[in-house]
C-alpha cells in the first residue's frame, strides 16, 4: 500500500489519442512507480471535455489503488494549480492551407496562457514536458510566459526519437535495444534531428565497429547511416502516419513515461535524450530547448559533456540547430516570446 503524498499530474489535451494512451499508464504507476499515488488534473478545451469525461470514467472503472483523484477542467488555472508535473499534449494541429507561420502562432495562443497559468499555480517543484508539435518552440513559448519558473523545468519530448532510434539500431547490429547505450538524438523534434550513433555501444562493443562489419567496412557503414538509418528514424512519425493512418500515440505515450520516469527516477543505464534549454553546450545557442545527450542527476536532466563530433555530426547538428533557430525567431517576431 502506498503511503507517499499524491503527485499532481496535469495532463493537457488528456481527451485526445495520446491522453487516452497516456492515463491509464500513469495511474498504474508505470510513470512514478508503485509506491507514489497520483492526482490527475486533465485539461481540455470545451469540445474535448466529454471525452476527457469519458477517459476518467474508465479509470473509475480501472480501479487504480494509486490513483486518488481525477479532475476535469477547461481552465487552465485551475488545471495546473499545485502540479507537480505537467504533460503539455495537446497542441493545434497544422490544417488545410496553415503555413508554418500560423501553426506557430495558433500554438503561441495555447502554449503562451498555458506557461502564464503554470507560473501563477503550479507547485514549486513543477516539471513540464512538452510532447504537442512543434514541441522544442512550443516549451520555449512556454517558458518564456513563466519567468519566475527555472528555465531548466520545461523540456521537450525528443525520447519517442531516441527510442525509435534504438528500435533500429537493434535491428541492425543483431542486438538487444536493452543492450544498446550512449545513443543520441541531437536539435529538433522534426525532420532535421540528427540520430547520432558514433558514441554508441551494444552490449560494451562498438556500434559504428559493429556496423562497419556489418556493411562491409567502415565507409559502407557511414552511407547506411547517412542514407537509410538516420532518414527512417527522422522521419518514422511520417511513416506511422502512412501506414496507421494517424500519427504515433501508443508509443509518443511510452515515450512521455519514460522522459518523465527517467527525470524523476535517474538513469543509472547511461545518457538518454531529451530537449532541454540549452546552457551553450556544443555551439547550441543558448536559451534554445533543443535535444541533447543527457543524464538524470538528483532529479534535474544534466547534459553529457566532451563528446567528441566528427565534421559530419558538426554539419548535422548546425541544420537542426538553424531550424531551431529560424522558429524561435518566428515566435519572437510575433511576440510570442
Ligand atoms: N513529440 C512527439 O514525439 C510527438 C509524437 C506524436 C505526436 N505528437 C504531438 O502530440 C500532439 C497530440 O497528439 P494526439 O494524437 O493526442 O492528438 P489529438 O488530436 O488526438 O488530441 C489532442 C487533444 O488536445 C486537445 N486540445 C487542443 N487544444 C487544447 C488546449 N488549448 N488545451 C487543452 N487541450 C487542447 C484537443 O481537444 C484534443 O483532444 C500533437 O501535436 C502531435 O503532433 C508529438
Ligand atoms: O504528429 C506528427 O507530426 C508526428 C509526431 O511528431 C511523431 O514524431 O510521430
Amino acid at each position: 500500500m502506498a503511503s507517499n503524498a499524491p503527485v499532481t499530474i496535469t495532463i493537457t489535451g488528456a481527451g485526445g489519442q495520446i491522453g487516452y494512451a497516456l492515463l491509464f499508464r500513469i495511474a498504474s504507476g508505470a510513470m512514478l512507480g508503485p509506491e507514489t499515488p497520483v492526482r490527475l488534473n486533465l485539461l481540455e478545451i470545451p469540445q474535448g471535455l466529454k471525452s476527457a469525461e469519458g477517459a476518467a470514467l474508465e479509470l473509475q472503472d480501472s480501479a487504480f489503488p494509486l490513483l486518488t483523484h481525477v479532475e476535469i477542467t477547461d481552465d487552465a488555472n485551475a488545471a495546473f494549480e499545485g502540479a507537480n508535473i505537467a504533460l503539455l499534449v495537446g497542441a493545434r494541429p497544422r490544417g488545410p492551407g496553415m503555413e508554418r507561420g500560423d501553426l506557430l502562432a495558433a500554438n503561441g495562443g495555447i502554449f503562451g496562457p498555458q506557461g502564464a497559468a503554470i507560473n501563477a499555480a503550479a507547485a514549486d517543484d513543477i516539471r513540464v514536458a512538452v510532447v504537442g508539435n512543434p514541441a522544442n518552440t512550443n516549451a520555449l513559448i512556454a517558458a518564456a510566459n513563466a519567468p519566475d519558473v527555472p528555465r531548466d523545468r520545461f523540456t521537450a519530448l525528443t525520447r519517442l526519437d531516441h527510442n525509435r532510434a534504438l528500435g533500429q539500431l537493434a535491428v541492425a547490429v543483431e542486438g538487444s535495444v536493452g543492450d544498446i547505450r550512449g545513443l543520441t538524438i541531437w536539435g529538433n523534434h522534426s525532420a532535421t534531428q540528427f540520430p547520432d550513433v558514433e558514441h554508441a555501444t551494444v552490449a560494451g562493443d562498438s556500434v559504428p565497429a559493429r556496423l562497419a562489419e556489418r556493411f562491409g567496412g567502415p565507409d559502407a557503414a557511414r552511407r547506411w547511416l547517412a542514407d537509410e538509418f538516420i532518414p527512417r528514424v527522422a522521419g518514422r512519425g511520417a511513416e506511422i502516419i502512412e501506414v496507421r493512418g494517424s500519427s504515433s500515440v501508443a508509443s509518443a505515450a511510452s515515450a512521455t513515461i519514460d522522459h518523465v520516469r527517467d527525470w524523476v527516477g535517474g538513469t543509472p543505464d547511461g545518457w538518454t535524450s531529451a530537449a532541454i534549454v540549452s546552457d551553450g553546450s556544443y555551439g547550441v545557442p543558448e536559451g534554445l530547448i533543443s535535444s541533447f545527450p543527457v543524464e538524470s542527476v538528483d532529479g534535474s536532466w544534466r547534459i553529457v559533456r566532451d563528446l567528441e563530433l566528427d565534421a559530419f555530426a558538426r554539419g548535422r547538428l548546425a541544420t537542426t540547430v538553424a531550424e531551431l533557430e529560424d522558429e524561435r525567431d518566428a515566435v519572437r517576431s510575433l511576440g510570442l516570446i
